[in-house]
């Protein structure tokens, strides 16, 4: 079970009881989240820890095993977010207030605007997290973005942190300062409690790739036995430079599968599909599309239409593998007047080899391209190759990391540049391929692939009950 509203299931219903069974096949880290609307953003998520059989270890050692998840937090709510994007003229939603380590977040309730007795910046709950460390003890941080909007660099003051694991993948063991990490993306890092241990350290999590005026988060590296409220001697580590694109594409195309756990991809691929992400207008409605096509959900889920043979509940066409990649200028704004919105879906021959490669460009504002951490259900693909600019279809596939890639299930295209995997369509069934910030998968941000469905079984009637299957009796 997956769950993607509109993809693989009818919505679940206010009062309602809905049971996931799945497998849980593989150790590592893992996120689950709310697929409807903008559910998530308000709050309706949590990681998932998979632990090892009983006899087997992993790759690194470490003494504790710590989990935090980092997200942004808006006050305004979903729904008048979700109605400010789609209306004319567009209202976008903004950079969030506070960014939250674990739940936990600050705000000045000096703001102009905010009602006095809502904000109370002394209530116990406005502390910071503090994680509590023994002096000279290895953690295992498991770090999961689930931010609606935000990409984060993420450091502890005076620790470096050696990333081990990421979406579930062991990662050739790499040291560094900050993190990059992007919405729907975990990893796990090992950070030892090596440092004076006569105080205790921040940790902060700041916004890059947007200039954005929230504060960074914070948290409290706490050295047992000093108070865990006891304020660290020195201000918080700055971060990087919000717009410097060069480390975060560094970090990225760093990345490898760990040397002992290769599962390496097909040297080859049977399809290439080149997705070109740009902003748009549609009908006056400011929207997200690939090669000029905006997602939007069907009523009826694919995967139940395409079972009970209603085919017609959304468009047959599919979307095109590509652009005039020849001619367009991925560096200016750009009219992309034959812009449409569809739920035409891409059709994958089951068990072959299919490439993506997302290329970014400009938004429709000057001289700007985004951050987008495009997410994968119902599939690990191969990070093959990150680049900057236009992507050549002869000269980098010939550089592409066909040795040792890490696999993952999200993956970032960076501003002007772009992200090529791989994935083999082995997965019956229908899968949503979207980018990760929420006002952009609603914005239209996505598509999604159908593979050997003709090979799932039975559908349960739990799944049913929108669109074409209303009339369908759930248990
Ligand atoms: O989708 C988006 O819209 C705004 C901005 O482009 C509107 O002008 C923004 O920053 C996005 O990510």
């Amino acid at each position: 079970m997956d769950g993607t509203e509109g993809v693989t299931q009818c919505p679940i219903l206010p009062g309602d009881t809905f049971i996931y069974k799945f497998v849980v096949d593989r150790p590592g880290t893992y996120l689950y989240h709310a697929h409807y609307g903008m559910q998530r953003e308000a709050g309706l998520y949590g990681s998932i820890r998979v632990s090892l059989p009983d006899g087997e270890s992993e790759p690194f050692r470490y003494d504790y095993d710590r989990s935090i998840i980092l997200n942004d937090w808006y006050h305004r709510n979903t729904y008048e977010q979700s109605t400010g994007l789609s209306s004319k003229p567009f209202v976008w939603v903004g950079e969030p207030q506070s960014i939250l380590i674990q739940g936990r977040g600050r705000f000045d309730c000096g703001t102009p605007g905010i009602a006095s007795g809502l904000c109370n910046a002394t209530n116990p709950e406005c502390a910071p997290y503090t994680l509590t460390v023994v002096p000279g003890k290895t953690y295992r941080l498991r770090i999961g973005s689930l931010t609606a909007l935000s990409a984060l660099s993420f450091e502890i003051e005076g620790h470096n942190m050696t990333v081990v694991e990421s979406d579930g993948h062991y990662v050739e063991p790499f040291v560094v300062k900050n993190l990059f990490i992007y919405s729907g993306e975990t990893y796990s890092v090992l950070i030892k409690a090596d440092r004076d241990p006569s105080r205790n350290y921040w940790a902060s999590a700041k916004i890059v790739s947007r200039n954005s005026t929230t504060p960074n988060g914070l948290a409290v590296l706490n050295y047992y036995p000093n108070h865990p409220r006891r304020k660290p001697a020195s201000n918080p580590p700055v971060g990087p430079q919000w717009d410097d694109i060069v480390p975060r594409l560094a970090q990225s195309s760093k990345i490898k599968s760990h040397r002992g756990f290769i599962h390496a991809p097909p040297l080859t691929s049977d399809r290439v599909i080149v997705m070109l992400n740009t902003q748009n207008e549609i009908d006056g409605h400011r929207r997200w599309s690939v090669n000029n096509v905006s997602f939007s959900l069907p009523h009826t889920p694919y995967l139940i239409a395409y079972k009970h043979n209603m085919l017609h509940a959304f468009e047959q066409r599919p979307p095109p593998d590509n652009y005039d990649s020849k001619n367009y200028d991925i560096f200016s704004v750009q009219k992309n007047s034959n812009a449409t919105a569809s739920n035409g879906a891409y059709r994958l021959k089951f068990n072959t080899t299919v490439d993506i490669v997302l290329q970014n460009a400009n938004t429709m504002n000057k001289n700007n391209s985004e951050t987008h951490p495009w997410h994968l259900h119902g599939h690990d693909f191969w990070v093959v190759g990150h680049g900057s600019g236009k992507f050549d279809s002869i000269e980098d596939p010939k550089r592409y990391n066909l040795v040792d890639p890490i696999m993952k299930n999200t993956v970032a295209v960076h501003p002007f540049g772009w992200t090529a995997l791989r994935f083999r369509a082995d997965n019956p069934g229908v899968w949503a391929f979207h980018c990760h910030i929420e006002s952009h998968f609603y914005m239209g941000m996505g598509v999604v692939f159908e593979e050997g469905v003709e090979k799932v079984g039975k559908l349960p009637s739990s799944i049913m009950g929108c669109g074409e299957t209303k009339g369908y009796i759930r248990p």
